[in-house]
Parts: structure tokens; C-alpha cells; sequence
């Protein structure tokens, strides 16, 4: 079992640190993982109002602050927490509306360790949980003028309630016809830099002689509209984009030869003379990368673009023209606001009822799909209720109910071949 402990100020490791103290013991939650405590909630969130983390190294000692990735949830009076795998804290908000109750906190993920390199300080990475399975986001690279816009605005088209474009922040001038916050966040590089300095950026390139991010935020908004992100990014930050926790399919365009290429992109008229030299200068080592092992999934060749297109819809399974909508809106559950959780394996019990009344309605929670993490969202949660579990649950709840934190699972449970039930 890797259950956090409740909050006891006796774990602490010293004093209260800033925005925490006595008041918000019970918004709170200590969580041991490997030599670091992490102490997560707090009352005093100000302005911003989201859940704090500070981080103690029961090495060094005293508290830290860490760079905060992800989009931070809103606090909550009843925090429950369960350690995963060592590299991340999975959070229940016991008073939170269905879709904001899963959290995960990542604290040494592959993504996390990174982050930590570049910034040489403490990071940790918010994700929301998502429970269902939604589609993964594509990442479309290519060199430039080889018609990723082109195949992105006839996907976006043709089926806008499935696909969001992820709109990037660049430092480039905009283009006649381009607008702020619809093609790109047209930014000044001072800022952007700043802003990448902060942890806001997921990736982040230099291209062409630019400065191109994908703001973590900005991915996070097209899940939560329930729709599937696509991203058009150059190699580097493809690169990036498979090394973070994000789980995308990678699709690289190609033209047919490098003069079409040439072609395309004088007649497109955006660029001068010297800009398209950079671009073809760079298309050359982009071609080359495609090939590196394990970056791309799908490599399309575009030639005819109606060919090419009917190529991509296909890789995406979707159909002529049909497009399904809401088809993977995740289902809801209300999490009671008195509850206990404890971890079985990949499966984590959520035990209902107060201490003092103990219930034996239980809510399980798979956590063998998961999918994704931060930044943006973790997906494939799939949620049982007690009525779907066949009797081969079989739970004890120790004593008079004072500790729900001690359930013993006595034997191994089954799950109906129905699948998740929905929970209202
Ligand atoms: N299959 C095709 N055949 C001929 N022209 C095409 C084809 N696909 C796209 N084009 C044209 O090529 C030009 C470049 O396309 P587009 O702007 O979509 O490229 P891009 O890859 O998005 O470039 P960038 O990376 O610079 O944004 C456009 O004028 C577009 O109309
Ligand atoms: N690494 C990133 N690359 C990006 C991003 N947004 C766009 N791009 C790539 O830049 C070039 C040039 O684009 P253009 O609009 O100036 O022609 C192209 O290859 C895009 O794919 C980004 O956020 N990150």
C-alpha cells in the first residue's frame, strides 16, 4: 500500500512554511517520496488561489518552493493523496466538481527530471485526471511550406468539434491576414523568454531565426474543451514533445522533392528572398532528422493534397465526413466529500462515509491504462462502483470506523465485463 499519511503536523519536517499554517491542517496533506517530503494545499493561496507544494529534503531540511508546471488546481477543504510508482502523488479533492476531482502531481517522472536539469531548481508537474480514454494530440512537423497549415485548416474544417488547433507563441511579425491569438500569440521575445524561464512553455524552439513555443496552457485548454489538440511544430520541438510526458502521435510531412518544396514557398509570397533561403537551408536537415529512429510514427508524402489528406484522415481512423461528436466526453462522478482512500496494486479504493460513520459504499479506481500526464492530462482513469464489482469484494473496515484507513482487502475483486459504470 502507498497511502499518504493524514495530515499530521508531527510529520512536518520544522515549521510551517509560507501559506501554510495550524488553520489549514485539514486542507493539507503530507506526502513522504523517497528522501523528500512534499506538503501539499495550504489556505493562504491569495489572489491566485490555487493548491500550493512545498518540498523538504529530509537531507538538507527547511522548505522550498518549486517551479510549478501544469495549470494548478483550485484548492480544496479535503485533499486525499496516494504515491505512484515513486514519481507521482495521485490527488483526490474530496469537495470538487466531477471533472476537477483526479489529480496527479508529478514529482520525478522522466518530464519532471528534465525540467529539473533546466532549471536547476525543485519542479513539480500538474496534470488532471481524465477519466475515459480521450484521443492522443498529433504533432505535425515538416519543413516549412510543405502544407502542414494546409492539411491542419482541411482537418479543423472539416471536423471542428473533434480536433483544436494548438496556437503557438512566436516572435516572428505576424503575416498579412494573421491574427493575434488565432494563427499564433504574436509575442516580444524579452517576454517570451521570460515566460519560458517561468516553466510556461511545454516546448520551445529557435526557428528561422524565431522564437516558437507551445504554451502548456494552451494545451490544456483544447482537452478540457473536450476536443483533440493538434500541434504544428518543427523537429526541435517534436524532440521536445516526445521527451515530455504527453503522449501524442507524431506525423512528419514530406514534400515530393526539395524543387516542389522551393516552389511552394515562393508562391506562397510570405517570406522575402533571404527568409526563404534560412527555410530551405534548414528544410534540408529537417528531411534528414525525419528519419531519426523513434521521433515520428507517420511519414506522409505530400504530393496531391487531396491524396495526402485522405491519407491523413485514414491514419486518424476517421471517417468520410462523419464527424462524431462529444464521442469521448469522459463520464462524471461525484467524489463524496467524506471519503478514504487506500491503494491495492494499480487500483486505488475510495471508501465513503465519515470516520465516525463508516460506509461500505466503495468506488474503485483503475489506474492500469493511464495514459499521458503532465503537462496537460492524464487519461484512461476508469472508475467502478461498488454495484458493478461482483461479490468478490470482499472489504473490512477495521474497528468502529475511526480509522477508514485501514482496509484490508481480504480477497481479490472482479469487475463485471461491462465496463466503467457512470457515476452522477
Ligand atoms: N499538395 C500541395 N500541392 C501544391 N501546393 C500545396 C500543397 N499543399 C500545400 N500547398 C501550398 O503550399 C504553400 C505552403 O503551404 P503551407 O503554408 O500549408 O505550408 P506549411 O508547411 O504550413 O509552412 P510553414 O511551416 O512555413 O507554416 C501554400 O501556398 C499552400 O497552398
Ligand atoms: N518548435 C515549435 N515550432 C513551431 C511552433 N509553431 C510553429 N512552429 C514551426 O515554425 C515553422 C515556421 O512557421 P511559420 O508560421 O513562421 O511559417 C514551422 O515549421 C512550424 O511548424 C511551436 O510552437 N514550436
Amino acid at each position: 500500500m502507498g497511502e499518504a499519511p493524514a495530515f499530521v503536523a508531527d510529520d512536518l519536517p520544522g515549521d510551517y512554511p509560507n501559506g501554510f499554517d495550524l488553520k489549514s491542517e485539514g486542507h493539507n496533506t503530507v506526502v513522504n517520496v523517497g528522501n523528500k517530503t512534499y506538503l501539499i494545499g495550504g489556505t493562504d493561496h491569495g489572489s491566485k488561489s490555487t493548491i500550493e507544494v512545498r518540498v523538504s529534503d529530509k537531507r538538507t531540511g527547511g522548505w522550498v518552493t518549486p517551479t510549478v508546471l501544469g495549470t494548478r488546481p483550485k484548492p480544496s477543504e479535503v485533499i486525499s493523496a496516494v504515491i505512484l510508482n515513486e514519481d507521482r502523488i495521485f490527488i483526490l479533492k474530496g469537495d470538487s466538481s466531477p471533472d476537477d476531482c483526479f489529480w496527479f502531481l508529478e514529482v520525478d517522472t522522466p518530464f519532471v527530471q528534465e525540467k529539473r536539469k533546466e532549471f536547476g531548481t525543485e519542479v513539480v508537474a500538474w496534470s488532471k485526471g481524465v477519466v475515459g480514454d480521450a484521443k492522443k494530440p498529433i504533432v505535425i512537423s515538416g519543413p516549412s511550406g510543405v502544407g502542414k497549415g494546409t492539411l491542419i485548416s482541411a482537418l479543423m474544417k472539416e471536423f471542428p468539434s473533434t480536433f483544436g488547433f494548438s496556437v503557438s507563441h512566436t516572435t516572428r511579425a505576424p503575416r498579412k491576414r494573421e491574427q493575434n491569438g488565432v494563427h499564433y500569440h504574436f509575442t516580444e521575445r524579452s517576454v517570451m523568454e521570460e515566460e519560458i524561464r517561468d516553466g510556461k512553455f511545454l516546448e520551445f524552439a529557435e526557428v528561422h531565426g524565431n522564437l516558437y513555443g507551445t504554451s502548456i496552457e494552451v494545451v490544456e485548454v483544447v482537452a478540457d474543451a473536450g476536443k483533440r489538440c493538434i500541434l504544428d511544430i518543427d523537429v526541435q520541438g517534436a524532440r521536445s514533445v516526445r521527451a515530455s510526458s504527453l503522449e501524442a502521435i507524431f506525423i512528419f510531412v514530406c514534400p515530393p522533392s526539395f524543387e516542389e518544396l522551393e516552389k511552394r514557398l515562393r508562391a506562397r509570397g510570405t517570406e522575402t528572398e533571404q527568409q526563404i533561403q534560412k527555410r530551405l537551408q534548414n528544410a534540408k536537415a529537417e528531411l534528414e532528422q525525419a528519419e531519426s529512429q523513434g521521433l515520428f510514427d507517420h511519414i506522409l508524402v505530400n504530393d496531391d493534397l487531396e491524396t495526402c489528406y485522405a491519407s491523413l484522415k485514414k491514419l486518424l481512423d476517421l471517417d468520410e465526413a462523419v464527424e462524431i461528436i462529444n464521442e469521448s466526453s469522459p463520464p462524471l462522478v461525484d467524489l463524496p466529500r467524506d471519503h478514504s482512500v487506500s491503494k491495492i496494486d494499480k487500483k486505488i479504493l475510495i471508501s465513503c462515509g465519515t470516520r465516525e460513520r463508516a460506509s461500505k459504499n466503495i468506488f474503485l479506481l483503475d489506474l492500469s491504462s493511464l495514459k499521458g500526464g503532465a503537462p496537460g492530462r492524464t487519461r484512461g482513469l476508469d472508475i467502478y462502483t461498488s454495484d458493478s464489482m461482483t461479490n468478490g469484494i470482499n472489504v473490512a473496515v477495521e474497528g468502529d470506523g475511526e480509522d477508514l484507513h485501514e482496509v484490508e482487502v481480504i480477497q481479490e475483486y472482479e469487475i463485471e465485463d461491462e465496463g466503467p459504470s457512470i457515476m452522477k
